[in-house]
């Protein structure tokens, strides 16, 4: 039991044998050596994670001294078990809240916000994300863009649907470490068109924040659909606290429309963190080494100076630009093969570029700095 207190189950991430999933161990003999039979249970039938629960508890028993087999027999929880695990997680509260809106929340919530659609946004959110874990985080992302919601496939697991226990959803473990959930996971078909109104919307982001078992997460990253509109206005007010990274190109147009997104996040009281220019330059194919880098500049030049000056006047705090990501191939490959630049060749400029802002969001202590208080006075007696 011990050493199966090491496995962890994929999804939920604690113990197995703290979620109730060990059911029974059973050792024979045979010719001086223990034959370990482990009689698991799985959350649900036709757990997608058997495979890889099967095989961490072989490992995990095998390389005790003294094991000559290992046989792993999966059956699946009782109603009466699952509410037990579901207890568990809950952790007695009935009520459904949102754990990254309490105060005493340590997970740093960004929303990755862009004003037009295309400039990159899900990329880079995955890939800050992917950053993350690799430091050593663990990393939740949210993708709550209704209209691309790509975030699934650039992670790896297009296809995957997450598991219900009961109302608790899990959220789907990537090979990365990041745990996704997806708004195109809550569709009952992967080709339905989000055609929801706002009060829908806004359920939907609730129940993302709230109804999935996120755990002890230390960064949860949201990726919001482009523009200003409405789940940019739930998410201001179910996660107030939240802090808002702009990502924009170089165009002119491109940052008119990231300002606006940006003071959006400012007018629910959230607090801009900084700007990300993407696609900011190609570097020329044409170019050696020796000579001085010669830069294209496809989308032109100087959006992400425009928005972070700014927002920093209208706000009158710092909002610095973060970073600039170049134009590279890879990222573009990295993203449609699910498998992003910063593992996939953390080396070109694109991937460095994401890890170094990355970095300075992980390194940004919790202020209160330009955040309002919500604070009412009241009268003196
Ligand atoms: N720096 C870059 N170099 C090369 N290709 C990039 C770069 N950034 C993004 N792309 C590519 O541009 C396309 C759009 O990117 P992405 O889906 O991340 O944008 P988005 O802002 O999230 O779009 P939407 O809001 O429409 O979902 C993708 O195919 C992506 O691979």
């Amino acid at each position: 039991m011990t050493a199966l207190g090491g496995v962890n189950d994929p999804e939920i991430k604690r113990p197995i044998t703290e979620l109730g999933m060990v059911e029974s161990v059973d050792i024979a003999e045979r010719d001086g050596a223990a034959v370990v039979t482990v009689n698991a249970l799985l959350t649900v039938a036709g757990c997608p994670l058997k495979d890889t629960i099967t095989r961490d508890v072989t490992a995990a028993v095998v390389a005790l001294d003294g094991v000559a087999d290992v046989r792993v027999n999966l059956g699946v929880m009782s109603s009466e078990q699952r509410s037990g695990l579901h207890e568990t997680l809950r952790g007695g509260q009935a009520q459904r809240e949102i754990q990254f809106a309490q105060p005493g929340s340590l997970t740093k919530v960004f929303a990755i916000a862009s004003g037009k659609g295309g400039v990159g946004k899900s990329s880079v959110t995955v890939n800050l994300a992917l950053s993350l874990a690799k430091a050593g985080r663990k990393v939740g992302v949210v993708d709550a863009d209704i209209y691309g919601h790509s975030v699934p496939a650039m992670l790896g697991v297009a296809d995957a649907r997450p598991t219900q226990v009961d109302d608790l959803i899990m959220p789907v473990p990537t090979s990365s470490g990041v745990s996704v959930i997806s708004i195109g996971m809550l569709k009952p078909r992967r080709d339905q068109v989000v055609a929801w109104r706002g009060p829908m919307l806004d359920r939907a982001l609730v129940q993302m924040l709230s109804d999935v078992y996120w755990g002890d997460l230390d960064v949860l990253l949201l990726d919001l659909p482009p523009g200003t509109g409405d789940v940019a206005i739930s998410m201001g007010q179910h996660l107030p606290g939240a802090e808002v990274v702009v990502v924009t190109t170089p165009q002119e147009a491109a940052a008119e429309v990231a300002e606006r997104a940006g003071t959006m996040a400012s007018m629910m009281h959230q607090r801009v963190v900084g700007v990300v220019e993407n696609m900011s330059y190609l570097p020329c194919p044409h170019c050696t080494p020796e000579g001085k880098e010669h830069r294209l500049e496809v989308f032109g030049s100087g959006g992400g100076d425009r928005v972070a000056q700014t927002l920093s006047q209208r706000f009158g705090y710092d909002v610095p630009v973060l970073g600039r990501i170049p134009l590279d191939l890879s990222l573009r490959e990295g993203g449609d093969s699910g498998k992003p630049i910063v593992e996939s060749n953390p080396t070109a400029p694109a991937a460095e570029a994401l890890t170094s802002i990355a970095d300075r969001l992980d390194g940004r202590g919790r202020g209160l700095a330009g955040l309002q208080l919500g604070l009412t006075p009241t009268s003196k007696f």
